[in-house]
């Protein structure tokens, strides 16, 4: 591999000890992170049971439960730990399928810290390790009537292997044709507030009298497909996501004019009149901030709608150009070996997984990408093969 690797992930499960009293229920870990010890696990080896974490500041000689966010792992058969760029806990969770097997426990990134600040208390957040090299996410924004579902459907469509779409809850009722948990996920407005105040939202915001809203979830979903994952938000939400910890390209569809944004809307027929003049009124707003608030990246015209298409497919790497680059966020120098207990029936090979995270990418909130996780068999016969997983 040309670099020695840094860890065995798997010799640290092994005779750590606690080191200041805290009775050892078994599957625990213990990361020091400045004066605190995070202690990921629990008592529980039922294989539904997910991870805890309770922190131990040592400044204080105090246990904290704290906040959690963002999706946690399963856990059965015990993990391991290690502290990565002094601000997030690598996890690698034993006896799990290769594409859940690596998970980050972030305890002091830039997100984290401004959750604590919100929440006024210890914060911590999971995010998923995946493989591969996935787009950062395309924020679509732009009035209603404007044709972004339109376009968003020609894309998914043409590229369904590609794309995947982040699925809003909203509490506004369903259109005819509209599934839940398709096209939204139609929601009571009580519930909504309830998640939103235990941090499950990405975003959200109050449009045309109803609220709207990304869940991590939703957008953990797109990552864990291996998918580039599409939002249709407002304006508003556009603006959440661009101060948030997300990082996307944002693009704002603008009509050709008022006019024709009513001839569409009017045209569709899937609103009332009182609807149509509420969204009309709100358009011009929304063109106004769209076009000089700074939060877009792009902005398209959508007259002809195969050439707004074709330039939309253009922005995003598709119609010949180089796609949009995106940089690391963090830059961690490291390579890892993982000891994997793994038994192929008939195989007597044991895996060695080496994992590289020299290129992460995102995070909470939302998946880690960039993980490359190539493994090694090591036959009884003394050969030895590499592969990568996907
Ligand atoms: N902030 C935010 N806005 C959303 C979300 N989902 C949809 N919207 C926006 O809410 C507005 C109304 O959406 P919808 O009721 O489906 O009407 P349409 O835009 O006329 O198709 C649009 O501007 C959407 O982009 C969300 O999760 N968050
Ligand atoms: N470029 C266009 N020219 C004419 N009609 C369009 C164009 N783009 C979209 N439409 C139509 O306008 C209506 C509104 O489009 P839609 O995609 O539902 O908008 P949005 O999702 O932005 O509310 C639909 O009936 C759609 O077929």
């Amino acid at each position: 591999m040309g670099e020695a690797p840094a860890f065995f992930v798997d010799n640290l499960q092994n005779g750590f000890s606690n080191g200041f009293g805290l009775k050892s229920k078994g599957f625990e870990t213990f990361t020091d992170v400045g004066d605190k010890t995070f202690v990921i696990g629990g008592a529980n080896s039922d294989s539904t049971s997910s991870v805890g974490i309770q922190i131990y500041d040592k400044s204080t000689g105090k246990w904290v439960i704290p906040t959690v966010l963002g999706t946690k792992p399963k856990t059965c058969k015990g993990h391991s730990a290690i502290l990565l760029n002094e601000d997030r806990i690598m996890i690698s969770i034993r006896g799990s399928t290769p594409d859940d097997c690596i998970w980050f426990l972030e305890v002091d990134t830039e997100y984290v810290k401004e959750q604590k600040k919100d929440f006024g208390t210890e914060v911590v957040a999971w995010s998923k390790g995946v493989t591969g090299e996935a787009e950062k996410p395309v924020v679509i924004s732009g009035p209603s009537g404007v044709g972004k579902g339109t376009l968003i459907n020609m894309l998914m469509k043409e590229f369904p292997s590609m794309f995947g779409f982040s699925v809003s809850h909203t509490t506004r009722a369903p259109r005819g044709m509209e599934k839940n948990g398709v096209h939204y996920h139609f929601t009571e407005r009580n519930v909504m507030e309830n998640d939103i105040k235990h941090g499950k939202f990405l975003e959200f915001a109050s449009v045309h009298g109803n609220l709207y809203g990304t869940s991590i979830e939703a957008v953990e979903a797109v990552a864990d497909s291996g998918k580039r994952c599409i939002l249709d938000i407002d304006v508003q939400g556009a603006r959440s996501v661009r101060a948030s910890y997300l990082d996307a390209v944002f693009i704002f569809i603008c009509p050709p004019s008022m006019r024709e944004l009513e001839e569409r809307l009017r045209a569709r027929g899937t609103e009332t009149e009182d609807q149509i003049l509420k969204r009309l009124r709100n358009a011009e707003a929304e063109i106004e901030q769209g076009e000089s608030s700074g939060i877009f990246d792009y902005i398209l015209y959508n007259d002809n709608l195969e050439e707004c298409y074709e330039n939309l497919m253009e922005l995003l790497g598709l119609g010949g150009s180089a796609p949009i680059k995106q940089k690391p966020l963090s830059k961690i120098n490291k390579k890892m070996v993982i000891n994997c207990e793994t038994k192929e029936v008939g195989n007597e090979a044991k895996n060695l997984i080496i994992l590289d995270v020299s290129s992460l990418k995102g995070g909470a909130p939302g998946r880690t990408r960039g993980l490359n996780i190539h493994a090694i068999d090591l036959f009884s016969d003394g050969l030895n093969g590499i592969r990568e997983l996907r």
